[in-house]
């Protein structure tokens, strides 16, 4: 099983990493793969360069072998589409190997709305983890998916390359990128919600306006 888990990153956090440990473990131990995007198709624009959102995904993870960084996205240039980063994956692996792609249930409520999003179930299993708070819409697309495709535990995914639908619940913590932007901006603390050595070279690059002569 090969595992990718994608996002903006901007920046890597504590709700990431235990979501990517949390998937790992419940399917039998696989390394879990961060892949940071190079132009987020649907948000503006990013506080942090790819480079800089790469640098402290490899700070994040160094040392943790059951998780590792893909930067194709990065090399590949241009806006991150996940349907075409699929297809280059689904070459390397070949027809056989299981892959899956992570979202939480925030990304996926969007999915019919992502470029070529029907082409996606075909090349990836599908993990969505529940974010709090998030309903799908009933009769979305992304609704109709999971009815249509949806197994009953992580074992199944073993079964077939691509094509289903997982739903975990692992614990979400309340975590997200915009608030620590958001926090750093306004001069407070951002302190245990990301990595040391990430929130360390935050404030040595000056990102999200930090001020590099004032510890967090
Ligand atoms: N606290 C969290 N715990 C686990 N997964 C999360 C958390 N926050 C976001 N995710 C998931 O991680 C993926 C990448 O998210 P992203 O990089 O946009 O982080 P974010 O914190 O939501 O960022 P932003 O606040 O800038 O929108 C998405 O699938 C999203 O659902
Ligand atoms: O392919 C698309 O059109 C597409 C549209 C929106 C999001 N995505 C991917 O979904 C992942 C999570 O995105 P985000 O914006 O929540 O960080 C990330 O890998 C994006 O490249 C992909």
């Amino acid at each position: 099983m090969h595992v990718i888990y994608g996002g903006t990153f901007d920046p890597i956090h504590h709700g990431h990493l235990r979501l990517a440990l949390e998937v790992g473990e419940r399917l039998r131990g696989v390394p879990v793969s961060l892949m940071p995007c190079h132009i987020p198709p649907h948000k503006g624009d990013t506080g942090a360069t790819a480079e800089q959102r790469l640098r402290l995904l490899e700070l994040a993870i160094a040392g943790e072998p059951r998780l590792s960084v893909d930067d194709r996205e990065l090399r590949r240039g241009g806006a991150s589409f996940t349907a075409d980063t699929l297809r280059q994956l689904r070459k390397e692996l070949g027809a056989k190997v299981p892959l899956a792609m992570v979202v939480g249930t925030d990304a996926f409520a969007g999915l019919d709305r992502w470029n070529e999003w029907w082409a996606i179930p075909e090349l990836a299993h599908i993990i969505v983890v529940q974010r709090p708070g998030i309903v799908l819409d009933p009769k979305g697309e992304p609704a109709r998916l999971l009815e249509e495709r949806s197994v009953g535990n992580a074992e199944d995914l073993y079964s077939s390359a691509s094509g289903k639908i997982l739903n975990l619940n692992p614990p979400w913590l309340d975590i997200s990128a915009t608030g620590i932007r958001d926090r750093i901006g306004r001069g407070l603390s951002p302190r245990y919600l990301a990595p040391d050595a990430v929130l360390a070279e935050i404030q040595s690059m000056g990102l999200y306006g930090a001020c590099p002569a004032k510890n967090f």
